[in-house]
């Protein structure tokens, strides 16, 4: 089939790979050129393991090409996907500023065909119920505008991969999410993920648009829950692993998102759940778990650094190693990175600090330039007076922490993912603590 791919970010060039991938001939749209050109040119403008080397192959294959220039690769694709950003606006609730443009451009450029079929317009940007419908109006609009007659068909495609992850989430999909209110865009979006050989749902429109905020939002829910539960676990002396771990046997609550730490961060998580309670708000509603989930949320790198400093006491003056900056392992992304209030509020207390972190420098550094940033590991950990583990990344949990204890000034660690063996850590000399892990 031929897809056009419109918004070639982190979703966009993911599922373009992806689609190539499955031997389908598929074209990414941008209106940033220079992200073009490197695309074009086999480079990847952000760090996602496996997938530049995934995007030289299908590019040398000719299966994939990139443009700035829809019009030029428009008339003759099957499906259309979009997947431009939705950031928040001011009140939480979605943008759809981006999806908005794209949808009146494709009005603009359609064109009849002698078959009078059309195109099938699917939305996989993360967009709140009832969205479909809006860039069917205004898609159409635009058509009307020229008195042309195209038979487009809309579906709704919400997208599941993780950063870090994403071009195996991409191909290894727990589920495909097909929501399609004609059974020829459901049996044409079906065949776009059969290759894949993944479990394919198909919906309505309305319904595919809130499984995937209704996804994100209980994933985000399952970490809220864990991290306020650490806080009483912590008052009563018990261990949050301990206890997430006997709680994940139970096949009703599955070992997965239990993971206690400082919150949740991300380009999705914090949004997704915001702009469902926009979407709640605009309905008279008040979804107060997930008011809960986002407050716990907020709260928790301040609760993990009042733990920092009832051990520490005041940090002014102290040498701090943070480690760690991105909002996950295996992504150069720091959006919405609870590294970002951490660094923040040691900052306003005077300490000095030192970070190091393997690919989320460069774009702390525009944050907060006035952190060292250390070249490697060791460096980042001599004579420190304390160290704060903020972000899990392999290289940092196999450090050789044992002969690392002497090069530390005062050997406290403080591991805000619970990555790192407690008892070896004391055997080794340091005062660890944990996040409610004794
Ligand atoms: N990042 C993730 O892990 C993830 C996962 C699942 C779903 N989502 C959702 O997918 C959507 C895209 O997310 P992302 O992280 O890829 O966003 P992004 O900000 O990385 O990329 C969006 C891209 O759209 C382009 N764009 C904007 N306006 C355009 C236009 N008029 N024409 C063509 N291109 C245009 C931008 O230049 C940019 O390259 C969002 O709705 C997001 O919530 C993201
Ligand atoms: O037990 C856990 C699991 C995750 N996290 C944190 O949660 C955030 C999000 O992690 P993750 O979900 O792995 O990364 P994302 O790339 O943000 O992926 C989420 O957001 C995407 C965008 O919508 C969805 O497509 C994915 O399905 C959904 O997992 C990160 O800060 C993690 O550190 C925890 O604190 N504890």
């Amino acid at each position: 089939m031929k897809i056009t791919v419109v918004g070639t970010g982190y979703v966009g060039t993911t599922t373009t790979v992806a689609l190539a991938m499955s031997g389908h001939t598929v074209c990414g749209v941008d209106v940033d050129p220079v992200k073009v050109q490197a695309l074009q040119n086999g480079h990847l403008p952000i760090f996602e393991e496996g997938l530049q080397d995934a995007l030289r192959q299908e590019l040398a294959r000719g299966r994939l090409t990139f443009t700035c220039d829809l019009g030029q690769v428009i008339l003759d694709s099957d499906v259309v996907l979009l997947a431009v950003g939705t950031p928040p606006d001011a009140d939480g609730s979605a943008d759809l500023t981006a999806l908005e443009a794209v949808a009146r451009q494709l009005g603009r450029l359609f064109q009849p065909n002698p078959n009078q079929t059309g195109p099938i317009v699917a939305v996989k940007s993360t967009v709140p119920v009832g969205t479909g419908a809006r860039v069917r109006g205004w898609i159409q609009q635009e058509l009307t505008l020229r008195g042309v007659h195209v038979p487009f068909e809309m579906a709704s495609n919400p997208e599941f991969l993780r950063e870090g992850r994403a071009l195996h989430d991409a191909l290894h999909p727990d589920r495909v999410v097909i929501g399609a209110d004609t059974p020829r865009a459901a049996q044409l979006m079906e065949s776009v993920y059969l290759p894949l050989g993944a479990p394919q749902l198909v919906t309505s429109i309305r319904d595919a648009e809130m499984i995937k905020y209704a996804s994100n939002a209980f994933l985000a829910t399952k970490i809220s829950f864990m991290n306020e539960l650490a806080r009483l676990c912590e008052r009563v002396g018990a261990n949050i692993q301990q206890v997430a771990h006997g709680m994940g046997w139970d096949a009703r609550i599955n070992p997965h998102f239990l993971q206690a730490g400082i919150g949740y961060g991300g380009s999705c998580f914090p949004k997704d759940v915001q702009a469902l309670q926009a979407l709640a708000s605009q309905s008279g509603l008040s979804l107060q778990i997930l008011q809960a989930v986002e407050s716990v949320n907020r709260s928790q790198p301040g609760w993990f650094l009042q733990k920092v400093k009832s051990v520490l006491g005041p940090l002014h003056g102290l040498q701090i190693t943070v480690l760690g900056l991105t909002f996950k392992p295996g992504t150069d992304d720091i959006r919405e990175s609870p590294a970002i209030p951490i660094l923040k509020h040691l900052e306003e207390q005077g300490a000095h600090l030192t970070a190091y972190d393997p690919k989320g420098m460069a774009a702390m550094k525009q944050r907060f330039p006035s952190v060292l940033y250390a070249s490697n590991l060791p460096e980042a950990l001599r004579d420190a007076d304390a160290v704060l583990l903020l972000t899990e990344w392999k290289e940092v949990v196999d450090h050789d922490w044992a002969s690392s204890c002497k090069e530390l000034r005062q050997p406290f660690v403080f591991d805000g993912r619970n990555v790192l063996n407690a008892e070896l850590m004391h055997q080794w000399g340091y005062s660890y603590y944990g996040v409610a892990r004794h």
